[in-house]
């Protein structure tokens, strides 16, 4: 396949790697450097498009996409606020976007069974719950999109959590879930590539489920495969549609 890689920073340039490796070719890579100067002429030659930029220009580059008919594999984290209008655009316009928080097939496993252990606490009222996660100080969001999947997929499990609350380490505004609120704590740690632990404490113990990335090749390998993935379908997917245990 051609590849167009919309950013080409930390993950584009070993996306590219692995796209390589895999037999696809880049037929553009984009940086703010060439962005402003982007149109629909230059990516339409392309096959997919793998976007790994900014939260900010996320949105734009998904327009950008849906006009020239390519389908998008969106790793960038931020815009999840958006993520029913983007959905509903993408279906009126018949076009292909798949998007996830994490591309790693460890984190997907880890979101599966995220779930099943909170169903399975869910009756023990006296565990309370929350999430922590670490990455590089370079990070631009908190908390990670990975948590907010993660949280999302205990709020879903637990009636007692209706909605999560985020403190950032060292900010000053300290944050005190209310008994109903489920903490993400986020940390900023020098070069982390991305740490996400689920915390049940109770009185008398304590279960710790943790997933520790060891670099970004798993993230970087899951897109192209989601790439591959994408290709040949109309509508709008999450990562987690492609994993075997939850077909
Ligand atoms: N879903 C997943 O599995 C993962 C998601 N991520 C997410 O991916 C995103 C990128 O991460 P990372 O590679 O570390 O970030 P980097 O900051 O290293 O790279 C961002 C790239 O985007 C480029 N860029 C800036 N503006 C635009 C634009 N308007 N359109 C296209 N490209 C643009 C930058 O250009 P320039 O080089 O000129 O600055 C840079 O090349 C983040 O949101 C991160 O959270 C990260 C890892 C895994
Ligand atoms: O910015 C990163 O680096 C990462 N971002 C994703 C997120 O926000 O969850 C995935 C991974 O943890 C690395």
């Amino acid at each position: 396949m051609k590849i167009v890689l919309l950013g080409y920073g930390k993950m584009g340039k070993i996306i590219e790697k692995f796209a390589l490796k895999r037999g696809h070719q880049i037929h553009l890579a984009v940086t703010s450097a060439n962005r402003p100067n982007l149109t629909i002429a230059d990516i339409q030659g392309a096959d997919v498009a793998i976007d790994f930029s900014l939260p900010d220009a996320a949105l734009a580059n998904i327009d950008l996409c849906l006009a020239a008919k390519l389908p998008l594999v969106v790793g960038t984290t931020g815009w999840y606020a958006m993520l029913d209008q983007v959905r509903s655009t993408t279906l009126q316009q018949g076009g292909a976007v798949l998007y996830g928080s994490n591309f790693s097939i460890g984190v997907n496993i880890f979101f599966h069974v995220n779930k099943l252990l909170a169903s399975a606490m869910s009756p023990y009222k006296s565990y309370d719950v929350q999430v922590e996660e670490i990455h590089h100080t370079h990070k631009l969001d908190a908390p990670s999109g990975t948590a907010i999947t993660i949280a999302e997929g205990i709020l879903d499990a637990l009636p007692a959590k209706d909605a999560w609350v985020n403190y950032i380490d060292g900010t000053e505004a300290e944050v005190i879930p209310k008994a109903h609120e489920l903490l993400i704590e986020s940390h900023r740690i020098e070069e982390v590539p991305g740490t996400h632990t689920v915390v049940y404490s109770s009185e008398v113990d304590q279960i710790e489920f943790k997933h520790t990335a060891h670099s970004r090749d798993g993230f970087a390998l899951g897109a192209v495969i989601a790439a591959e993935w994408l290709f040949g379908k109309t509508g709008f997917f999450q990562v987690t549609e492609m994993f075997e245990f939850n077909k």
